[in-house]
């Protein structure tokens, strides 16, 4: 049992990057070849009949979807993505975007995850383009996650590269494979999970009003 902890603001962030450093997709052939031997590996545990044309090149299939598709945020820095524009108009309202699907995978079963996420900042001296909250989310969704690492390093990527008064970033509607078509078997259960940071921590008022945006 972990111990309780009074503050949690005073644990530090919740998701530091202690693990995550070492998982890269290098997409050199190496790791492709690494790759696609563990899928043929998988299936070759099944006994399943190679002479089977459906599989001939499956290994080789999956190996490329992960690497361009499923873990692809490995290959990819928020930093080469996005474009910061000064906020030259002092604009202070609430910006947001919503219903942005997103696909991950969990860490725990490798079963795929899939729901909406809703990005919303307080600017202060910059903006950034719309387009640029997805991609922030697609950079961290696609890894082996958990729903709430992809929350927490999507609202402290932003903060560090925009330096806003505070972003909210809310995932929802998210259906886990490995809690619908196995194990617990709820088949129609969602999670949401919310992360705050700056204003939105302090401001239960802002969070209501986003929340009831999502909701609209
Ligand atoms: N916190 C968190 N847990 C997750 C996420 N995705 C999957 N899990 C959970 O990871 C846990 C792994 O628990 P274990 O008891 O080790 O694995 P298990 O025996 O397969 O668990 P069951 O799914 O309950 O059958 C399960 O409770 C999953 O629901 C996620 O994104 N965040
Ligand atoms: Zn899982």
């Amino acid at each position: 049992m972990l111990e309780p902890i009074d503050k949690i603001d005073e644990y530090g962030p919740s998701f530091i990057d202690a693990f995550e450093p070492t998982e890269k997709v290098t997409g050199d052939p190496e790791q492709y070849a690494k790759v696609e031997k563990a899928v043929h590996d998988l299936l070759d545990a099944f006994n399943v009949n190679w002479e089977d044309p459906n599989y001939t090149d499956t290994p080789k299939r999956v190996a490329k979807a992960y690497m361009e598709y499923w873990a692809n945020g490995y290959a990819r820095e928020a930093e080469d993505e996005v474009t910061v524009f000064p906020n030259s108009s002092g604009s202070e309202d609430l910006v947001m975007v919503k219903d942005m699907k997103f696909y991950s995978m969990c860490s725990h079963h490798l079963a795929p995850f899939t729901g909406y996420g809703a990005i919303a900042y307080m600017a202060d001296e910059n903006l950034l383009g719309l387009s640029k909250l997805g991609r922030i989310l697609d950079i961290y969704a696609r890894r082996f996650q958990l729903q709430e690492r992809i929350g927490a390093q999507t609202a402290d990527k932003i903060m560090q590269l925009l330096r806003p008064k505070g972003v909210m970033v809310v995932l929802y509607d998210v259906e886990h494979l490995c809690m619908s078509s196995r194990g617990v078997k709820l088949h129609e259960a969602s999670t949401t999970t919310v992360a705050t940071r700056g204003i939105f921590k302090e401001d239960a008022q802002l969070r209501a009003e986003v929340m009831s945006l999502i909701n609209k």
